[in-house]
Order: structure tokens, then sequence, then C-alpha cells
């Protein structure tokens, strides 16, 4: 594979629209200027993913690695483009940056359970498309390193090697931001995975989140430790919001040998997980892993029970919270059936994006009004929610209102005094759009004296995060670990580990943190909640064109089909 090195100088804002040309676009001379000024240890790097390989066959290859904006360093990704408008979105991998690296044969084909199943190793140029839904004249479009035990980790090799030996590795583990269904699913079988697979014993579980890492004593984990513990909801390592010091973790690492780091959380951990790889401070200040050219494949394991991560189908943790607030549900419409003019609310997570609301909302069926944070609606006046819910008591005499903790808020916050409170991570505190509305509700009919109603108000939004995780997601977070550690000990570093139409792949983290994945209410599975609940869809035609012109943030893929 023919490669070259390169920085570039540009926007973040620009990264990602520069691939969407599927160009080849060439190493500058300041690209050049920026590798030269480098220690050596960096500016002997990329050797074009490594023993990675190509990716698109006749490949024209281009792998561009830091670019300085705003006196600070970000990644850009390495892109390699094919025939056809094929491109590759490639993850960094250790030989990038540091030397002639020994490889060791992989145990996996010593064992029984793998070693007969032939296609369990990956072969070495496959990659996973990002959009499959294509016409004769699109270009192939960008694709993420499939992810897998490799065939081979250098195009060069005769059998099946991996970049770490099994006693050289010391494995860390650490949950962040909130619970989720399935955590302890994932530490699970990465410790066995790792035990098992590789051969590998020692994997330390950071207590407590990122800031464990520097004030905390860490947990040793074994297959023994961590045998049970996927029947539990929670995280047995713990987890917290804020902490991230760059500095004092990657000291942490470096000072206890540790050369997996195995990251489990959300956009905000995938965010701190991609500056412990490589985003330096400034120009003197270089705190992460990749510029002190230390051996550590840093993975990230995408968690998250808003579903708000880009690119992966999904993520862990989403169906069984679904599948809870089919309880709440279920339990507002029995009472609202069961009272005159009754109206059962139940509050839903979803921060910024309402795909649980809107998921919960489909597959139950009793719903007659799900509003999410992607939709903005209004309460009085034609068309507004007091005149649907009007309507739906006249019909019906009950009906069920499904609300996503973000939405509304502009409302809210018209009406009282927002205080623009931050948590430890720096995200917004959100009002509480559930007892808001209820007693707007309640208001509006009782000064309307036309109707008397019965509000019963359910707020189950911890209870479908804290349960275990149900039986697909214990595969699905299975899968995640393998796919994780496979890429680790292939020397990938510096990726977030997930399903792209349902083939998992290594996707750069630029890729997962540039924005947040929501509900496209320009979007069929939209329409499809819509056409099951009957509500109003709170938009003039002329809004919605409007949106769609730019005013709303639109994801260019769809929502799960
Ligand atoms: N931009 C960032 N840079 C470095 N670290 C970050 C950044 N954003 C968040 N973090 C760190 O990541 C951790 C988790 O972040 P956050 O609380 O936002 O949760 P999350 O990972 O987004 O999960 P969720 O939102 O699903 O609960 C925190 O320890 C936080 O300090
Ligand atoms: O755990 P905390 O800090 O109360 O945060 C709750 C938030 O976490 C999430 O569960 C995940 O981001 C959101 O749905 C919710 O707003
Ligand atoms: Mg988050």
């Amino acid at each position: 594979m023919d490669t070259s090195t390169s920085a570039s100088l540009v926007t973040p804002s620009l990264m990602f629209r520069r691939f969407d040309s599927a160009k080849t676009f060439p190493a500058t001379d300041s690209h050049r200027r920026y590798y030269s000024s480098l220690p050596s240890s960096c500016s002997q790097s990329p050797r074009g993913g490594g023993g990675g390989g190509g990716g698109g066959g006749t490949a024209n290859t281009d792998t561009t690695h830091v670019m300085v904006a705003n006196s600070k360093t970000v990644a850009v990704p390495k892109v390699v483009t094919g025939d056809g408008g094929y491109l590759l979105e490639d993850v960094p991998h250790l030989s990038d940056y540091i030397q002639d690296l020994p490889i060791y044969p992989n145990p996996l084909q010593d064992n029984p359970a793998y070693s007969v199943v032939k296609q369990y190793f990956v072969n070495v140029d496959d990659t996973v498309a990002k959009t499959i839904v294509v016409s004769k004249e699109s270009p192939r479009g960008t694709h993420f390193r499939r992810a897998g035990p490799r065939q081979k980790v250098r195009k060069s090799d005769s059998c099946v090697r991996v970049y770490f030996e099994s006693d050289e590795v010391q494995a860390c583990i650490v949950t962040c931001g909130g619970l989720c269904p399935g955590l302890n699913t994932v530490i699970r079988e990465i410790v066995c995975g790792l035990y098992h697979m590789y051969g590998v014993t020692r994997v330390l579980g950071i207590d407590g989140g990122y800031k464990g890492f520097y004030a905390r004593n860490t947990i040793s984990l074994t297959p023994k430790v961590v045998n049970n513990i996927h029947k539990r909801g929670g995280t047995i390592l713990g987890t917290s919001r804020g902490g991230h010091d760059t500095s004092k973790i990657v000291d942490s690492i470096q000072d206890r040998g540790i050369n997996q780091v195995y990251i489990i959380g959300g956009d905000g951990t995938q965010k701190g997980a991609s500056v412990i790889f490589e985003v330096r401070k400034n120009r003197f200040e270089m705190h992460e892993i990749r510029r002190r050219g230390m051996k550590v494949a840093v993975v990230g394991i995408p968690k998250t029970i808003d579903n708000d991560i880009p690119v992966i189908d999904k993520s862990f943790g989403f169906d069984t919270a679904v599948e809870e607030a089919q309880r709440a549900i279920s339990a507002a419409h029995v009472e609202s059936e069961s009272i005159e003019n009754g109206i059962g609310l139940v509050k839903l997570m979803g921060r910024h994006s309402g795909f649980i609301a809107m998921y919960a909302t489909l597959a139950s069926r009793d719903v007659d009004c799900c509003l999410i944070p992607e939709s903005p609606f209004y309460l009085d006046g034609p068309g507004g929610l007091f005149e649907y819910i009007e309507k739906r008591l006249k019909e019906d005499g009950h009906m069920v209102i499904v609300v996503a903790e973000g939405a509304g808020q502009e409302l809210l916050s018209e009406n009282t005094r927002t205080l623009d409170k931050m948590d430890a991570s720096g995200n917004k505190q959100l009002q509480d759009v559930g007892l808001w509305l209820s007693q707007k509700i309640k208001d509006h009919f009782s000064k309307q004296q036309k109707m008397t109603i019965n509000l019963k108000y359910i707020d189950p939004t911890y209870m479908i995060r804290a349960v275990p995780s149900n039986a697909s997601d214990n595969v699905y977070c299975t899968l995640l670990a393998h796919s994780a550690i496979h890429g680790a000990m292939a020397g990938y570093t510096g990726f977030t580990v997930g399903p792209v139409n349902g083939t998992h792949g290594y996707i750069p983290f630029q890729r997962i943190t540039e924005r947040q994945h929501k509900v496209v209410i320009t979007d069929r599975m939209w329409a499809r909640c819509l056409s099951s609940t009957n509500q109003p869809s709170f938009f003039s035609q002329l809004q919605l064109f409007e949106k769609k012109a730019g005013g709303i943030q639109v994801d260019d893929s769809e929502n799960f089909g």
C-alpha cells in the first residue's frame, strides 16, 4: 500500500466535509513542515494503518494524522480512497507512531472454539459501508475498518498474528457517565474475552469513572470476579461525571504500565477518550498517549441510554430501556382507561435525542402523543396540544402522553427563569418537563371548566436505565467487547467500536464525537410514530421546509430504517 505522511491545517468543521467529496487530498507543504517539526517518535509515523492493510484494493492513499486549530492539536482520520468513490476512514494504529513493533502468534488460532470456524478471522482489507441504501450511480462512499480478529495484521504476514503478547498485556476498564443496562455485561465480556481468547490475565477495573485513574485504587478483575455481574444493573466499577484530568489520567496509565485501555461511556466519555489518545493542550504540553509514544491501545465502547451516538446502528441497553419503558406506559394506560377523562403522562429519558420516547411509543401502541426534543410543540390555540387533548378525550375518554425529558425546554424557559445549571461534565441540566406539563394541562382544563380531567403522572426515568440488560442486549454487549479486544490486540487504537449497518467496525473517535445522533423528524421513523399516535405534527408545512433547509440538525442516516 502506498502511503504518505501529512498533517493538515483545517478547522474542525471542515473535517468531514472533505471526506464527503470522496477525493484524495494531497499532503501539502504545511503538512510536511508540521511533521518535520515533531519529535522523532511522531514524525516516523504513518505506514498506512500499520499492519492494517489497505481496504480499497487499488487504493490511492493519503494518511492525515494531526491538525492544528486554535492552538489545539486534534486528530484528522486516516483516509484511504479507492475506485468508484470508495473512501475508508481508517483508525490509528500503534505502528503509525512506534517503529519496529514486534508481532506475535495469535493464540486464537489454537483455540478449539474459534480456530475451527475459518470465517471467524476477518480479511485484512475488509471494510464496512456507512451507507447501504444506494442507487446505480452512487459512489461507493465512506467505509470503516471491519472489526474482528485479523487473518493478517500486516499484508506480508504468512500466519495469524497480534501486536501484544498475552503476558505483556495489562488492560484496564473504566465506565463513565450515566448508567445504562449492559455495562456489567461489557465489563464481564472484556475480562473473559481477554482471558479465554488471548490468555490475558491482568485486567484492572478503574473505580468510579475517569477520576478513578488518579484518585482511587484499582480493582483486580478476573473471570471469577465478573462471572455473575451481567445479571445485575449498574456498573460494578462505579461511574462519575466530570473529573477528566488528561495529564493525570495519562500519567496513571503510564505509571501502572497499562497498555490497553477500554473506555465505556457516552458522547462525553468518547470525547474524553479521544483527548487521552491524542489531543495536546498547547505547543509545549503534550500529555496524551500518542505524543508520549506509548504502546497503549485506547478503545472506546459506546454507551448511552439516549442512543445519541452517531454512526453506530444503536447503543447497547437501548432495547432494554425501551422494554422497561413499556411497563410505565402500560400503567399509564391502565390508569387513564379506568377513570373519566383520564390522562396518563409518562416522562422518559432523552436529553437531546428522543429515541427512547419514539421507540417506546411505537412499541406500545397505547400512546396518543409523543413529545421529543427534536420536534417543537406548543400548547395553546389551533393545532396545539390542549386542543388535541380535548379532541382525544371527547373521542376516547382517555389518552396517554409520552414526553422525553428534553422536549419543550424552550417553552419551559419562557415560563420559568432559566438558570443554565451544568452538571460536572458540562451538560446543561434540564428543567422537569413532566411536572411542568402536568401542571399546565391541569391548569388549562380547570380554567376552561368545560371538562374535568384526571391526570396521572408517572416518572420512571431512572428505573429504565438501572435494570440489567435483556437477552438481546447481552449478546450485543458480548460482540462489542469481543470486537474491542480484537482491535486492541491487532494494534489498532484511538477508535470506537460498534455496529454499522449490522457489521461491527472500528470508527475514528472524531466521527463519534463530532455531533449527536438525533431523531430526524423529516425521516420515515418519525412519520411512523406520528401515524401510530395520530397526534398533530405541531408544524405548518412551511415551517417543516424551513427546518429541513437548515434550521434543524439533520442526521444523514436514517432512524434505523
Ligand atoms: N469534551 C470533553 N473532553 C474531555 N472529557 C470529557 C469531555 N466531555 C465529557 N468528558 C468526560 O467524560 C465523562 C462522561 O461524560 P458525560 O457525563 O457527558 O457522560 P457521557 O459519557 O456523555 O454519558 P451519558 O451522557 O450517556 O450519561 C466525564 O468524566 C467527563 O468529564
Ligand atoms: O445521571 P444523571 O446525572 O442524573 O443524568 C441523567 C441523564 O443521563 C442520561 O440518562 C444519559 O445521558 C440522560 O438521559 C439523562 O438526562
Ligand atoms: Mg452524553
